[in-house]
Parts: structure tokens; sequence; C-alpha cells
């Protein structure tokens, strides 16, 4: 057959393309005008010509790899073609994506599509939000939210067809699905797996997934003109504001993406591009901390040309009608230890990137060069409902010797804890002889075991324990359930949740942008607690509950505005503590026991629950009085508290800390000052449990030091307490456990 017989007769399969979903989905008769020129565009799209073929592979294997061009389709069509193929079954189809923003956008779309209500016969499911119902057959969903359907049912059994979307991106969840999915398929010969990408390294998953198919997709929807620099600049927002210019001065119709890597960067850039043209050009931000009303104004219409300015959450999957021109930036002068040392450069993406290194325990962010998937996936932005042309602010050189071909996968990336305990509770005992499409270093295995043994989640054997069960349920990293546990024995178990839900949100609560860190720092001062930045966090959280339920004048918005906390970090981490209060509620049965605020040891049992819960985090501070370096109890590495934190001004000796990150310099960051007396009844402080050299000396002597002078101070307190006793005072409420209590007790 030739090309020209091919077309002509995929084109006239392609005529019937509404036929399943008339017959599926609703009467042809009740179908809108919208729904009739959505479906002429969809009939124009490569993969749509080719649905046929497509349906002739998947009908004859059990995996398929499918490739095609950006806006070829993929994401939208392919899960329909599968859907109305399965439809009798009666099961759903999950098609996952690694980002909310694309997952709720191609729900939408996919939903326009078909002309049925988002939300029934197709839905979506991101973290805290859904649009599903009983009616749901097609369900796109973040690969996370997949993943802990998994823990709870390995075989998929509510799923036809699983398509895993991106899968270029290698997010941690992905690789863990995929290992998931290898072994589902086997057990279920009617599960399909579907795994798409425009970047797909097809050769290195084919030999994961051995027998597998694969599906090409010929042809682009509209052509991208790509133009490199001539020459290397590293003033990329300068570079990036001039092509704007020049695009918006000079070229013809058409919205402008404009890429950049840190939300910093985009908030300067676009009031530089504000200032400049008052009228003519509608400058968007766009990245993952705005909220969500924030984020959907890039698809609303506008009458004049818009500049969306974004980080990588436009970078896949996602269309923005009407965008012609893509600039994208590349950071050149990069170094290695370069940070973006606040919570938000984390996450703004683009060439930001969290490693954690098992050796130290540490997190650190990197500002790495994209890779070559990156830049595909960017100028794919363009071209998809008209030509487009994009700008890349680099030289061609550059891409072509400079960019690694794609991203590391995460999984070589991150910290492997509770990944290896949600594999525990689901059966696989031996986790590092798991099958993973790139198994990550023994070390990394190593580490995640022992900080899981110190937690008491598996025991000396590896077998997860009782406790371990419950932690691997919980919503949040499962090290909070020792945290709860203590903080239900101390009265604060609700401060526990609280800081729990503030540690798993994407972006910091407080907020500091560039232009204006000193005044958010002043505008701090007023949450600081200078023992405690868990405390003051706690305190932010309590402030904003309060100026929620107050009734006055001020919008919530303006207030969060005037005290530089992130409305949208703490609007989800009130979610997320909903949440989880409900979950401990019905799984745990575990009560509501609040301490108070006007409880003189408010403060006291919320520093001993922490240091009881994450005694495995804390750090001693060196003995010379102007030193401002700790040294971390079980791996002896050195570092400063953050230059963020409360504590900076009000040295402590003993402190318990949340993270261990670098931003060029070690700091130990949130962090809480501790006595050293709550931790000496614990094994892991024993002098048998202590890190020692190879002559049996104590690695640390100055932990082997403060701990004997905490332990003698305790010893002292019960000799006090003898004369206690004597006086008939209640003497078993006394335990070395709360001599916090006791001495301050003693000197009243
Ligand atoms: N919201 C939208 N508005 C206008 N057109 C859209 C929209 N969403 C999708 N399209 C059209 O559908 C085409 C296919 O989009 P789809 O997301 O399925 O492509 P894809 O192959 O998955 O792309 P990528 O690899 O970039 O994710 C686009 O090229 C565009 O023409």
């Amino acid at each position: 057959m030739d090309d020209l017989q091919r077309n002509q007769t995929t084109a006239q399969q392609a005529q019937s393309l509404e036929e399943w979903e008339v017959n599926a989905l609703r009467d042809h008769e009740l179908h809108s005008s919208r729904y009739f020129q959505l479906l002429e565009s969809r009939r124009r799209l490569p993969v749509s010509l080719r649905r046929q073929e497509f349906l002739d592979v998947y009908h004859n294997s059990q995996i398929i790899l499918v490739s095609g061009e950006t806006g070829s389709g993929k994401t939208t069509q392919i899960p329909q073609f599968v859907l109305f193929d399965e439809w009798a079954s009666g099961k759903k189809v999950a098609c996952t994506q690694p980002r909310r923003l694309a997952t709720t956008a191609v729900a939408t779309r996919t939903a326009a599509e078909l002309d049925v209500p988002l939300g029934e016969e197709v839905g979506y499911s991101v973290r805290f939000e859904k649009k599903l119902s009983r009616m749901t057959r097609l369900k796109y969903m973040t690969d996370g939210l997949l993943l802990s359907e998994a823990s709870r049912d390995r075989n998929f059994s509510a799923y036809s067809c699983i398509i895993i979307d991106e899968a270029h991106e290698r997010t941690l969840n992905t690789d863990l699905l995929m290992a998931l999915l290898k072994m589902a398929t086997s057990r279920r010969s009617c599960l399909k797996v579907v795994i798409m990408s425009a970047t797909l390294n097809v050769e290195k998953i084919q030999s994961y997934f051995p027998g597998a198919a694969t599906f090409e997709i010929p042809g682009k929807v509209h052509p991208v003109e790509i133009h490199y620099l001539s020459d290397s600049t590293p003033r990329y927002c300068y570079c990036a504001i001039t092509v704007v210019q020049h695009i918006h001065e000079n070229m013809d119709d058409g919205d402008i993406l404009l890429f950049l890597p840190t939300s910093g960067d985009i908030e300067m850039v676009c009031s530089i591009l504000r200032k400049r043209y008052d009228e003519g050009l509608k400058v968007l931000p766009l990245y993952s901390a705005l909220s969500r009303a924030k984020q959907q104004e890039i698809f609303e219409d506008s009458e004049y040309r818009k500049c969306i300015v974004a980080t990588n959450v436009a970078e896949t999957s996602i269309t923005i009608d009407g965008i012609v021109y893509v600039v994208g930036e590349y950071l050149h002068n990069f170094f290695p230890w370069k940070v973006g040392i606040d919570k938000s450069a984390t996450d703004s993406g683009l060439e930001i990137r969290p490693v954690y290194n098992p050796r130290l325990r540490m997190s650190s962010v990197l500002t790495c060069p994209i890779s070559k998937a990156s830049a595909k996936q960017r100028a794919g932005r363009a071209g998809r409902t008209q030509p487009g042309i994009c700008f890349r602010l680099y030289t061609g050189q550059t891409h072509d010797t400079c960019f690694i071909p794609s991203a590391p996968p995460g999984i070589l990336e991150g910290e492997l804890a509770s990944q290896i305990l949600l594999l525990k509770v689901m059966g696989f005992e031996s986790v590092g002889t798991f099958d993973f499409l790139d198994p990550p270093h023994p070390e990394v295995y190593l580490c995640g075991l022992q900080d899981l043994c110190a937690m008491g989640y598996i025991d000396d054997r590896g077998t997860i324990t009782p406790k371990g069960r419950i932690a691997a349920r919980l919503s949040v990293h499962p090290k909070w359930l020792n945290a709860f546990m203590e903080g239900q024995k101390n009265g604060c178990l609700r401060e526990m949740i609280d800081l729990a839900a503030i540690s798993s949100t994407q972006h910091p609560i407080f907020s500091r942008p560039p232009p204006a860190r000193f005044a958010a720092d002043i505008a701090h001062q007023r949450f600081a607690c200078p023992l405690s930045d868990h405390i003051s966090q706690l305190n932010a959280l309590h402030a904003y509950e309060s100026a929620m339920k107050t009734n006055n004048r001020l919008p919530i918005s303006q207030w969060c505005f005037d005290a530089f906390l992130n409305r949208r970090a703490l609007s989800e981490v009130v979610r997320i503590r909903d949440q989880l209060l409900t979950s401990l509620q019905q799984e745990l049965s575990y009560t509501k026991e609040i301490c108070g605020f006007e409880d003189a040891e408010y403060d006291t049992h919320i520093r001993k629950t922490l240091a009881r819960s994450f005694f495995y985090q804390c750090a001693l501070k060196h003995p010379d009085p102007f030193a401002t370096i700790y040294k971390t109890v079980h791996e002896g590495h050195t570092a400063g508290i953050h230059p963020e934190s409360a504590l900076t001004s009000e040295r402590q000796e003993w402190i318990v800390y949340s993270e261990f990150v670098s931003s060029g310099i070690p700091y130990l960051q949130t962090v809480t000052a501790v006595d050293p007396a709550w931790l000496i009844d614990l094994d892991f402080f024993q002098d048998d449990s202590l890190p020692k050299t190879e002559n049996g000396d104590f690695k640390q002597p100055l932990v082997k030091k403060s701990l004997d002078k905490a332990r003698k101070k305790n010893d002292s307190v019960e000799e006090d307490l003898i004369s206690f006793e004597e006086l008939d005072l209640n003497a078993t409420w006394y335990t070395a456990s709360n001599c916090g209590a006791i001495q301050i007790m003693l000197s009243r």
C-alpha cells in the first residue's frame, strides 16, 4: 500500500471516529456545536489518522510504548481510543501525569472533546482535589495518587488499562508504578499498560518490559522554527526581556511563553515587562506556588497579546491556545554548588534539581543545565494550534554538547525511606532486589533501612513492625507517626499534626520574595520563637487561622500579603491537617488531646516531643562560645544553623533539625533547641549505640560528655527528689523522662 492509499484509508477510518463515542456516551443529536468543532480539529491530529493501527497493536500486546511528536495527540486521544475499546469491560482507564496543573488541564480538554461534564465519564484526581463520580470511566490522575491506590490493590483491579504519560520525566512515582505494573501484568493478563512520551528512551524501556510493542506516531501538527543565540550570555533575564520586546514590537500576532528557572526571576521579569508595556501586553506569571485561580488565568482569552512567564510547570502536556512564540533560557553560569536556598527555588523547576546525598543524609538543590528532552518539550508548547517559533537563549553548540539527553531519574536522586516502607507494606520483603528500571545505589537503600530501623518501623531483620504498617498508611512522611504518638503522650498531638502538614506542603509558608527579603524578615519576627523554628511555624499557622475566623474587614489574601505568608501553602496545610485528623481518628482511633496555649509548659511539651521523635536528627554545638557550628550526633557532620532560623542569635547547645541542606555551605534547617536530658533514656544515646572509632573511643567525645552532664543533672534531681518524697509530694510524677519539668519545679 503506498502512502497516498494509506492516508486515504486511515482518513476514511477516522470519519467514523465519533461513532464509538455516540454509541458509548450519548445520543448524537444531543452533541453541542463545540463538540463538532473540536471533532474536526481532533480528526486532523497525526494520532487520529493512526487510530486503527494503534488499536491493532493494542489488541495484540499487553504493554505498548507510544512515542510521537509533541502535540500529536497522545495525551488527549490515546486515552479516548482505549476508553471506547475497553468500554464493554466496565472497568476504568487511568492516565497518569507528573504534575497537577497538566492533570486538570488535560482532563478538562478531554471532557470538552467528548462533550461530557467534567467529573462524569471523564474526571481527574490530584492531591486534595478531584472531580470524579460513579460514572467516571476515564480518570486523569497524578502518578502519586495512582501509587497510593496501588498500595491498597497491587493488581490495579479497578482498571482495564493504565496509561503512564510523560514517562521520560522518570519521577520516583513513575518508576515505582512501572515496576508494580510489570508484576501486575504478569498476574492479570487482561490488564494493559501504555507508556507514552514525545521523548521516550524506547530501547531502555523495552529492555525493561521484554516483549512490549512499540507504536510511533509520525508527523507534526504544525512546524516550529528553532533559533539559537550566536553567542552565549550569562544575563538570561535581560536577554529574555529583550527577546520578548523584539517579538512584541516587530513580529506577527501570537502569544508568548517564556521559561525562567525560579519564581523570583519570574516575578522580576513580569514586573519589568508590566512597567514597560502597561497596555498591549498581558503579562502572566506561572509557577507552582501560585493559587489555582491565578494559574488558570493563563488559559483565559485576552484582548491583548499574552506573555506567560513560567517555570517547568508549563513544560509538558499542557496546550495553551494561541502560543506562537516560546522563549527558553539556560543558566549559563551555573556551578554545581550554587543553590536556591529557599524552598520555593527548589520547586520552581527548570534547572533546579533536588539531590540527596545518603552518606551525609543531606539534601541539596543544584542548579543544573536542562536536558535535550526538556528543550524539546518546551519548544513543543508552540506549534500546537498554529505554526510556532522557539527562541533558545543559548547557542546550538551548547545544546549539542552541554545538554544531557534526558534528566536523571528521580529514583537516583532522592531519599527512599518512605518508598521502602511502602514496598514492605505491600509485601515485598527484600526491597534491595526489587526490579527497578534503574536500581538506586545500595547505600541509599542501606540508609533508608537504617532510618526505618531507628524509627522502629522495621526490626533488626528488616521485617515491617505493626507501627511501620500504620506509618506507611499516613498521607505524610512516615517519620511523623512517632511524633504523633509522642505528641499524644505529651498533650500536643494536634501541634504535631500541624507540623506534619506544614512539612508536607510543596512550598514554605513563610514567603520571602527576592526584592523584599528584608521586609519579609521583619514581618516574620512577630511569629518568631527564639527556641524553635517549629513553634514559629505553628505561630504563623495559628495566626492565619484566627485571621480567617475573625470577621475583620481585611481580606485574608491581603492579611497574608502584609504578613509575608504564602496563602496557598497555608490553605494546603489546613487541608492536609484536616485530612490527617480524619484519618488518624478513623484508622488509629486517636483522640484529640490538645495542650492549650495558656499552659506554661506549652512550648516545652512541643520541644520535648520533637526531641524524642526526631532524636536521630539532633546536633550538638561546638564548645567554643564564639563558634556557630554544630555537629550532627549520628553522622558527625558539621553544619551551621540556617540563616533564616530564629535561633541564630540565641545559640543553644543541643538542637533537633528537620533538614540537612546545602546551599554551598551545609545548613541545619528548621531547628528546635532541646534539652539532652529529654534524650538520655533512649537506646540511641546509650554508650553502646554511640558511634565509636576502631580503638573503642567515642567518635564524638563531646556528645558523650554532654550526655554524661545531662545524666549527672538528672541524678542530682533524683537526690533532691528524696527530700520532696519526704515532704510527701506525689513523687511518681517525677521521672527521668520529664526532668525538664522537674528542673522548673525545683527552681520555683
Ligand atoms: N486546551 C487546548 N486548546 C486548544 N487545543 C488543544 C488543547 N488541548 C489540546 N489541544 C490540541 O490537541 C493537540 C494534542 O494535544 P495532546 O496534549 O494530546 O498532545 P501530546 O501528543 O500529548 O503532546 P505532548 O507530548 O506535548 O504532551 C494539540 O496539539 C492541540 O492542537
